[in-house]
Parts: structure tokens; C-alpha cells; sequence
């Protein structure tokens, strides 16, 4: 039963993989039959547009499902499936009609918005165009309405889906007090750097960084003082790390860095840099706020939680020689005397 859990797990993981594999699946039981039907009745050109259009939804779905591009999969069914409901309405006459509200409710679920609403309004279109045309203007009118109607309705559906599915992506991998990647998102990238460095063989860093008596700014100016210390201290941290180099919020005043493709001399560059700019730009209600940094390089025996606990070593011993200072593991320079930045 593990197979079928990991496939419930990556449709939850991504919507519009979810879509695109739902509608394939009801694609495939409920279109079939008809070109079945149109084959047995002899309207060869309706069944080859059904078989087609099945075809490129299941095959949309398995493309997405293996490549995870869903969606250049959802616009490839997008815009085959609505030249497909167009094909049927010039085989079937107004009968073919009746397929293109479910294709305008689809477009929505699978597509990139703006490209649903151009198929939406191509379909609304197409019947006046085709030879058959309609048979009273009352019909027409109730036409337009109805479609433009189920396309609105499925606009507004679509942006609510997509914004409060955006909401959750924050609230779930984003640290709401300073905005940065949270402990989640840590420990899914930093295994995956790990095992990546390892393949490639490249050198990559981590640090701990924690401000030095962070408890007396609560204690002395309440937790919202605390709170604007936090911030502030993250906003340094993001304005003097590379773009490359991810910042996580992984305990209450405790934050992460992983440095990629970087070796020990960048190490202590960047680490010297982010220190100095902590003392010169960060300041509490009564005065500089310090903090004390815990680093180690990628040790090729390394896994992320061994990796994980030698920086946070680094970063005890920066603590017990006296704090404001960085402490790389592994080198013998977390004595007192060689600690980096000591003052
Ligand atoms: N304002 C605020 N405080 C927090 C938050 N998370 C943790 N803290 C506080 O951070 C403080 C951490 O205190 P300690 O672990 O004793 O560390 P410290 O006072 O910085 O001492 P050292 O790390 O040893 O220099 C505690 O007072 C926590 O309440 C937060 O989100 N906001």
C-alpha cells in the first residue's frame, strides 16, 4: 500500500498535477464510450476527435506526472481539447455543443488563467461560425450569457484557488514574523544540498547564527522589542548574504544559513562580512544587539543532521568564548584566543 500512499502524496503536493490526473482519469471512462458510439453509428469523424482528445489528456497527465511540467501540460490540454470540442461541434452540428461547458469548466482547473479564458471565449465563438449556426437568436443570446457566465464563474474560482493556495505555501514554508524560509523548508533543502555537494563533489558551508543575550531585550523591553530585534537582525542577515545562500528561521532567535558551492576561505568572507555588518547595523532599545556564529564545512561523511550538529558545536563554542565572534568547526580555532572577530 506504500505505491498507492506516495501517489496520494505527490497529487496533494501539487494542484495542478492533481487536475490534470483527475480529469485524464474521468476523461478516459466517460469519452471513450461515446467514440465508441460515434464508430458504431458510423460518424467516424466525431469518434477520431474523441479518441484524440482522450489521447492527449491521458497523455498530458502522464507527461506531467513524470516531468512535473504541469503547466506546459495543462496549456498543451488546454488548447488541444478546445480545438478538439470545436471539431466535434462541426461533426456533430449544435449536438457537439453540449461538450463545451465541461470544457470551459476544465480549462480553469488545468490551465494558466489567461489561456483558459482565451479558449473560453474561442469556444464562445465557434457555433457562430460553424455552417449549422443557430436555429433562433433567443438561443444565441442564452448561449452567449450562460458561457460567459460559466467563464466568469470559473475565473474568479480559479484566482480564489490560486491565492489562497498561495497563502497556504507562505503560512507553511515561511517564518511569519521575519518573512524567511522556516525550519520545513531547512530540513527539506539542506539534505537535498547535502546529497547534491556529495555527487558533485563541491564544497558547501553551514552556519548558526544566534543573538548574544537576546532574553534581556524581552525581559527588560517586552516581546515585542524582542520581536522588531528579530526582524531587524533577519533583514541584515537577507540584505548581506547572496542570492544563492538560504536563510532559515529554525528556533526563536536562532537562524541558518547554507552556503552552496562555497569553500572555506568564502566561508570565512561571508561569515566576517554578515558580523561586522550585525555590529555596525544592529541596534535594541538600549543599545547594539550582538550575535555569535556557528559554521562547518561539508565533511564528505556527512549527513545533514551530523552536519547540523557540528555548526551548532561551533556555534556553543563561539557562546562560551565570550559570544560576538564566529567559530568555524574542525580547525582548532574555537579557542578563546583564535575564535574569528574576537575583540
Ligand atoms: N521577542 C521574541 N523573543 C523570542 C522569540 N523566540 C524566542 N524568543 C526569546 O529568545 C530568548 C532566548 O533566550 P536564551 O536562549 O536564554 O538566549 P540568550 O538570552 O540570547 O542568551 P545567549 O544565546 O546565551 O547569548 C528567550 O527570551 C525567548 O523567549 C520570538 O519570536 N520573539
Amino acid at each position: 500500500m506504500g505505491w498507492l500512499r506516495n501517489i496520494f502524496e505527490k497529487l496533494r503536493a501539487d494542484i495542478r498535477l492533481a487536475m490534470i490526473c483527475l480529469l485524464g482519469t474521468l476523461a478516459t471512462v466517460t469519452i471513450l464510450p461515446f467514440a465508441v458510439l460515434r464508430a458504431v453509428n458510423g460518424q467516424w469523424l466525431a469518434a477520431v476527435i474523441d479518441v484524440l482528445v482522450v489521447a492527449v489528456i491521458a497523455g498530458s497527465a502522464l507527461f506531467a506526472w513524470h516531468s512535473g511540467r504541469t503547466r506546459l501540460a495543462g496549456s498543451i490540454v488546454v488548447t488541444l481539447v478546445t480545438i478538439g470540442c470545436v471539431g466535434i461541434q462541426v461533426a456533430l452540428g449544435l449536438e457537439g455543443l453540449l461538450w463545451v461547458y465541461t470544457v470551459m469548466i476544465a480549462n480553469f482547473m488545468i490551465g494558466p488563467r489567461l489561456l483558459a479564458v482565451a479558449a473560453n471565449l474561442a469556444l464562445m465563438a465557434s457555433p457562430f461560425l460553424l455552417p449549422a449556426g443557430f436555429p433562433a437568436p433567443d438561443a444565441q443570446a442564452t448561449f452567449l450569457a450562460t458561457a460567459a457566465l460559466v467563464t466568469l464563474y470559473g475565473f474568479i474560482f480559479s484566482w480564489l484557488v490560486a491565492f489562497h493556495h498561495s497563502q497556504m505555501e507562505a503560512l507553511a514554508t515561511r517564518d511569519a514574523l521575519t518573512g524567511t524560509a522556516n525550519r520545513r523548508v531547512m530540513e527539506a533543502e539542506v539534505p537535498d544540498a547535502v546529497a547534491s555537494h556529495h555527487a558533485r563533489g563541491l564544497p558547501a558551508a553551514l552556519a548558526v547564527l544566534d543573538l548574544d543575550h537576546f532574553k534581556l531585550v524581552n525581559d527588560e523591553h517586552g516581546h515585542d522589542a524582542g520581536d522588531r530585534v528579530l526582524v531587524a537582525f533577519a533583514e541584515i542577515l537577507r540584505r548581506n548574504l547572496r542570492k544563492s545562500d538560504r536563510l532559515y528561521r529554525f528556533g526563536g532567535e536562532e537562524f541558518a544559513v547554507l552556503f552552496p558551492a562555497t569553500d572555506r576561505d568564502g566561508l570565512e568572507a561571508a561569515l566576517g562580512k554578515l558580523l561586522e555588518r550585525i555590529r555596525e547595523e544592529l541596534r535594541g532599545p538600549s543599545g547594539p544587539v550582538r550575535a555569535s556564529i556557528g559554521a562547518a564545512m561539508l565533511n564528505p561523511d556527512d549527513d545533514w543532521s551530523s552536519w547540523m550538529m557540528r555548526a551548532d558545536g561551533a556555534l556553543y563554542q563561539a557562546k562560551r568564548n565570550g559570544r560576538d565572534r564566529i567559530c568555524i568547526e574542525g580547525d582548532g580555532r574555537c579557542s578563546p584566543e583564535r575564535c574569528a572577530g574576537a575583540r
